[in-house]
């Protein structure tokens, strides 16, 4: 386990999604100055594309040069090309079609009319070996270390398409797999699993809303991961809840600062 995680509590959903927008900058610029590249991993949901939608209208936006950053998905609904229910097309109104990215750093995860059709086993294993074909050696995982690794949270706890009790949050060698029964429609959905989320440096997790506030309280009081994702997902250095005052409305007040 790494260092506790470190809570912020900002005034409104809003105002989470433009400090976490700008915390973002600030990383991925600070990464790329020091290695030439930086890596995310982008989530769906609300907040998800909030924080995209903050970005794409920051003065500091361009302060990242887009093409020389790597893009991954924490997880993707299984649906066909363009459905506008998949993270990958949320993501490209909110932000992803206004910046120069390079196309071939772009890593969406398969469609089900792709590549392997509607074979999410294998539109899983792909992504798989598409992370291992990535990771270096001083990666020391079948995965990229990723400079930031986004999560939105569900009101269970969910975290990318990882459930409570689900065979997804209980996987412990894979990096992604398949997942099917999801209780978040849509049903089947592809997910990175814990460990492959570990990997990563910085592990962000956003929820703000008052229906968030029990599963803030819980992920952060120490449960097991298989009952509450979210308490497993954390980063080898670094990670952060970024919240709003109604999904930190449950927490003990000792666990953040008073708001600023
Ligand atoms: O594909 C998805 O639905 C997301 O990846 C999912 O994990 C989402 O991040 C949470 O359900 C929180 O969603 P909200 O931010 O909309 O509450």
């Amino acid at each position: 386990m790494t260092a506790a995680a470190q809570v912020f509590v900002h005034r409104d959903k809003q105002e989470t999604a433009r400090a976490a927008a700008a915390r973002l900058v600030a990383r991925v610029v600070d990464a790329q100055s020091a290695r030439g590249s930086a890596s995310v991993v982008l989530t769906g949901g609300r907040n998800g594309n909030g924080l995209l939608a903050a970005l794409a209208s920051s003065n500091a936006r361009d302060s990242i040069d887009f093409s020389r950053l790597d893009v991954w998905w924490g997880d993707e609904r299984f649906l066909p090309e363009g459905h506008p229910e998949r993270n990958v097309t949320q993501a490209r109104e909110a932000l992803l079609d206004s910046v120069p990215l390079d196309p071939a750093r772009v890593h969406p995860m398969a469609p089900s009319d792709g590549a392997y059709g509607n074979d999410v086993e294998a539109a899983a294993e792909a992504y798989e070996a598409e992370l291992a074909a990535a990771a270096r050696p001083e990666d020391h995982a079948p995965v990229p270390s990723f400079d930031v690794l986004l999560l939105g949270v569900g009101p269970d706890t969910h975290v990318a398409s990882l459930f409570p009790e689900h065979p997804g949050v209980r996987e412990t060698e894979r990096t992604a797999v398949a997942v099917h029964g999801a209780p978040k429609p849509p049903p089947v959905r592809i997910s990175l699993t814990l460990p492959a989320i570990r990997a990563a440096r910085e592990v962000w997790l956003l929820a703000s809303g008052e229906d968030k506030a029990d599963a803030v309280a819980l992920a952060l009081s120490g449960p097991g991961e298989i009952q509450a994702p979210a308490a497993g997902a954390y980063g080898r250095s670094r990670t952060l809840w970024l919240l709003d005052e109604a999904a930190a409305a449950k927490l003990p007040r000792d666990l953040y600062p008073p708001l600023s």
